[in-house]
């Protein structure tokens, strides 16, 4: 069943602008066992934000994947995704709710900022992340966020807590352990040679093995 926020987290990247090759790249995260999948697009190309998007949600729909997207409430609702991820320079949370109704999933983006997640939390936040956890060449002018965020963020809320920036193979169970209920990644999973093969280690690595 889709709409879970757990589990390895797979962000699009924009540099990668053609469709094919998106769809493929996300089909091949899917078989590698990514569990919810944003789509993330900063370009102003309506017509190909709405063909991605659209490919997408029927993708990840079909899949039993849950579907973001970031930024843009108005292309959520559009191409009827799971939710969408909002950040201090997007629209906020109640406007975003009116819009996708009750039932959609609506993650803030909380920086290393503890107080703005229990205002999001108060607020309804169906998600909470925080980031950057390690170095992101993605986003290397993002803050850095201390894992000891996870657990202060778990006495307030029961809900879902999402670790990104410059996760890996080899760091992604510090996040785990930090009390993270997801790990968000774009470069591991989408700057790798193989994204199956990547997507499957990231996920042997910070959620152990798929029950049978
Ligand atoms: C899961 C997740 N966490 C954080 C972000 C960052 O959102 P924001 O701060 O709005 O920055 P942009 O991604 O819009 O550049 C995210 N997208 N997803
Ligand atoms: C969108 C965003 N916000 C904080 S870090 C980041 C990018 C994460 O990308 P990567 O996994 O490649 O570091
Ligand atoms: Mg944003």
């Amino acid at each position: 069943m889709a709409r879970a926020i757990a589990g390895l987290y797979v962000i699009t990247d924009a540099r990668r602008p053609r469709r094919v090759a998106l769809e493929s790249a996300v089909e091949s995260a899917l078989r590698g066992g990514a569990r919810v999948v944003q789509y993330r697009d900063k370009s102003d190309d309506a017509r190909r934000r709405h063909q991605d998007a659209k490919t997408l949600a029927t993708l990840c729909r079909a899949r039993g994947a849950t579907f973001i997207v970031n930024d843009d409430v108005e292309l959520a609702v559009a191409v009827a995704a799971d939710g969408v991820h909002l950040g201090r320079d997007d629209d906020d949370l109640a406007a975003a709710r009116a819009a996708l109704g009750p039932g959609a999933l609506i993650g803030v983006s909380c920086y290393n900022e503890i107080e703005r997640a229990r205002r999001a939390a108060a607020a309804g936040a169906d998600y909470l992340a925080f980031g950057s956890v390690y170095p992101s060449a993605t986003k290397p002018e993002a803050v850095h966020a201390p894992l000891t965020l996870f657990g202060e963020a778990r006495h307030f809320t029961d809900r879902p807590l999402v670790a990104i920036g410059g996760i890996n193979a080899d760091n992604i169970a510090s996040v785990i352990t930090a009390g993270a209920d997801a790990a968000a990644v774009v470069d591991a999973v989408f700057a790798a040679p193989d994204v199956e093969q990547a997507t499957a280690e990231l996920v042997a690595c910070g959620f152990g093995p798929a029950p049978d």
